[in-house]
């Protein structure tokens, strides 16, 4: 979105919406799971969408972290960073994904989790960006569908910066690639206020 001269990122949800979709996927988790459930968040960007899911659900989850990054060779090749510290082995799996992108790293995720045994498994995703889908991979559990390229915030970075914010926004890469900072006093003008 431009705005005189001034290129803006386009709001997807503001913090109440955020919010908002949090709750309603820790209900549709909660239906479906009970206590013992084990929730796997994927390293970086999903640090604040899992923190806030789980105070939300209604069990008492178990949690573990994983890290995937691509090779530097590209290609869509993706390889495990950081592994769970416990067998899942018969448990009930939840992935808790930030963005699903290309799909690449949720293919090897699922494949990772799968040959491991759980006795179920399903990935909980606040954003997905289904136009840009390369792999077809199930997502069991969506925040929000978006058409955007490219979003920021709640955990979704750009080179560092917008993670911790309570929003998340499209915004232009090749901008952002020209100068990270380029949002921050959009971003930060829109922080709601401390309590
Ligand atoms: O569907 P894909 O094209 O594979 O993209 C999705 C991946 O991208 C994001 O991680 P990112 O590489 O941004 O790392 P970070 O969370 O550590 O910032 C996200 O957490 C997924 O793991
Ligand atoms: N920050 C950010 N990281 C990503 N990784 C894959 N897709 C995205 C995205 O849209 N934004």
């Amino acid at each position: 979105m431009i705005v005189g001269s001034v290129p803006v990122p386009g709001l997807v949800l503001g913090p109440e919406e955020v919010h908002r979709t949090v709750r309603r996927l820790a209900d549709e988790l909660s239906t479906r799971h009970e206590d013992g459930t084990v929730l796997v968040a994927v390293l970086k960007g999903s640090l604040l969408f899992m923190a806030d899911l789980v105070r939300e659900v209604r069990f008492v989850p178990e949690v573990d972290f994983m890290a995937v990054s691509p090779y530097p060779s590209g290609g869509g090749r993706v390889r495990l960073e950081k592994d769970l510290e416990i067998d899942i082995e018969g448990r009930d799996v939840v992935l808790v994904e930030d963005v699903v992108d290309t799909g690449h790293s949720l293919t090897l995720l699922r494949h990772e989790l799968e040959r491991r045994g759980p006795r179920s498994l399903s990935v909980c995703a606040m954003v997905d960006k289904r136009a840009r889908r390369l792999v077809p991979v199930p997502i069991e559990h969506v925040g929000v569908s978006v058409s955007a390229d490219y979003v920021i915030g709640y955990g979704l970075d750009f080179a560092g910066r917008y993670r911790n914010l309570d929003l998340i926004a499209s915004a232009d890469p090749a901008e952002l690639a020209r100068d990270p900072d380029r949002y921050l006093a959009w971003a930060y003008a829109r922080r709601p206020a401390r309590r």
